[in-house]
C-alpha cells in the first residue's frame, strides 16, 4: 500500500516521456455519498488527523467511535443531501474545485509542459492517487496548491504532511513546491471585493452591514501559535480598506463551532442571533476563508444561520457565494501559481 507509487511508476526517466510541471490544487475534502456510510468514512478520516483534532488519546478515540461516528453521520448526511449535486451526484466542493482546476488548465494551455490536476486531503480524488498521476505523466516538479488563504496547521499543513508522506514512498520525487497563504495579496482583496460589489448590485435591499465569517478553530491553536486568526484579521482590515467608506459595516465572525472547547470568537450564529434582536433587519454574509462554496457556506450560512436571523426578527439575508470559478476567484489562482512557477515555466 505504502508503495505504490514507486512500485507502480518507475522513474520518469526511463519512461522516455518529456519532462513536465504539474500544478495541484488540493482542498479539504468532502463524503464521495450524502448517505450516513458516506459521511461516517469521511468524518472518520477527518477527524482522526491530529492536525485537526491534536489530542488523539484515547478519550478522543472513545468520543469519537462511540459517539460522534454513531450519530453525526445520519444527521450531516440529511445536510449534505441539502446542498448535494444531483446532476454529477456529488459534493459541490468537488464540482467547484474540478472547475477551478480545468478553468485553471485551460487558462494556461499556452505552457504546454504543465499539466493541472486537483484532489481533496480528505476522501476522493486523494493526493496520493494524483502525485501517482502526474508523475506518471512526466512531472518531475511539482506546485501544490493549498486552495486556503488563510494558513492554520489543520488545513494548509496538513496538505503538506500528506503530501509528504506519499513522497516518503517514493524513489524518484518530483521537485516539490507549495504556494504560500494569500490572505492579504492585493488579487485576493480585488477580487473579494467585486464580488461583493456585484452580488449587493443584484439585491434588492441594502444591507445595513456584512458579516465576514471564517471557519473557526479551537482558541487553544491559536495560543499555540498558529496565525490563522491573525490573518482572518488581516485579510478582513484589508477588505474593508478595499471596500471604502461608503460600504457597509463589515464585522469579523468564525463560524462551524465543534465540541465543547473555546472556538475562535465571536461566533457567528450568536453574532446573527444578537444583530437581529438588537433592531439590525438587513445583512449579508461574505465567507472569505472559503476558496469554493460548501456545506460550511451553503447550508450552515445560508440555510441555518438564514433561518436563526429571520427567527429573530431579521427581515433581509443574502449569503454571498464564494469566489469559486469566477473570473475574478481564477485570476487570484492564477496569478498566485504563476508568481510561484517563475523560473520552472
Ligand atoms: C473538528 C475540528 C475542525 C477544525 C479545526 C476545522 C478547521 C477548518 N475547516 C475548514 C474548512 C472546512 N471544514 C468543513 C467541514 C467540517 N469541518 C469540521 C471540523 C473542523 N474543521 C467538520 C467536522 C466538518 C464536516 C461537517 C460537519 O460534520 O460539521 C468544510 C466543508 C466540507 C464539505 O464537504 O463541504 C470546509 C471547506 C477550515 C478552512 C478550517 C480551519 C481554519
Ligand atoms: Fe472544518
Ligand atoms: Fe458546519
Amino acid at each position: 500500500m505504502t508503495n505504490v507509487v514507486s512500485l507502480e511508476h518507475p522513474p520518469a526517466s526511463t519512461l522516455e516521456i518529456p519532462e513536465r510541471v504539474g500544478v495541484l490544487l488540493v482542498n479539504l475534502g468532502t463524503p464521495d455519498t450524502a448517505d450516513t456510510r458516506g459521511v461516517r468514512v469521511y468524518l472518520r478520516e477527518f477527524l482522526s488527523d491530529p492536525r485537526v483534532i491534536e489530542n488523539q488519546g484515547l478519550l478522543w478515540k472513545l468520543i469519537l467511535n462511540g459517539i460522534i461516528l454513531t450519530t453525526r453521520p445520519r444527521r450531516k448526511a440529511k445536510d449534505y443531501l441539502k446542498i448535494w449535486n444531483t446532476e454529477k451526484n456529488e459534493s459541490p466542493l468537488k464540482t467547484i474545485t474540478r472547475a477551478q482546476s480545468d478553468k485553471l488548465a485551460a487558462s494556461l494551455d499556452s505552457h504546454t509542459h504543465l499539466v493541472v490536476d486537483w484532489a481533496m486531503r480528505y476522501g476522493n480524488p486523494s493526493i496520493r492517487s494524483r502525485i501517482a498521476e502526474l508523475t506518471a505523466k512526466g512531472c518531475d516538479r511539482i506546485l501544490v496548491v493549498p486552495l486556503y488563504p488563510q494558513y492554520s496547521a489543520a488545513t494548509s499543513a496538513t496538505v503538506c504532511d500528506e503530501v509528504f508522506r506519499v513522497l516518503g514512498t517514493m524513489r524518484a520525487q518530483p521537485t516539490l513546491r507549495v504556494t504560500p497563504p494569500y490572505y492579504d495579496e492585493p488579487d485576493y482583496i480585488g477580487a473579494l471585493a467585486t464580488s461583493i460589489e456585484k452580488h449587493l448590485a443584484t439585491l434588492s435591499f441594502v444591507p445595513e452591514m456584512i458579516v465576514a465569517s471564517f471557519h473557526g478553530m479551537p482558541q487553544k491553536y491559536i495560543d499555540k501559535g498558529d496565525p490563522y486568526q491573525a490573518q482572518c484579521v488581516a485579510t478582513t482590515e484589508a477588505l474593508r480598506k478595499r471596500l471604502g467608506p461608503d460600504a457597509p459595516k463589515l464585522l469579523l465572525t468564525f463560524q462551524s463551532r465543534f465540541g465543547f472547547d473555546a472556538w475562535l470568537q465571536p461566533y457567528t450564529d450568536k453574532t446573527i442571533e444578537q444583530l437581529a434582536k438588537d433592531g439590525v433587519r438587513r445583512i449579508a454574509v461574505v465567507m472569505p476563508g472559503f476558496s469554493a462554496d460548501c456545506l460550511e457556506t451553503l447550508e450552515e450560512i445560508a440555510q441555518e444561520n438564514c433561518e436563526i436571523f429571520m427567527h429573530n426578527g431579521g427581515e433581509q439575508f443574502s449569503a454571498i457565494p464564494c469566489l469559486n470559478d469566477s473570473d475574478e476567484g481564477m485570476d487570484t489562482i492564477r496569478q498566485l501559481v504563476l508568481r510561484e512557477l517563475q523560473g520552472w515555466i
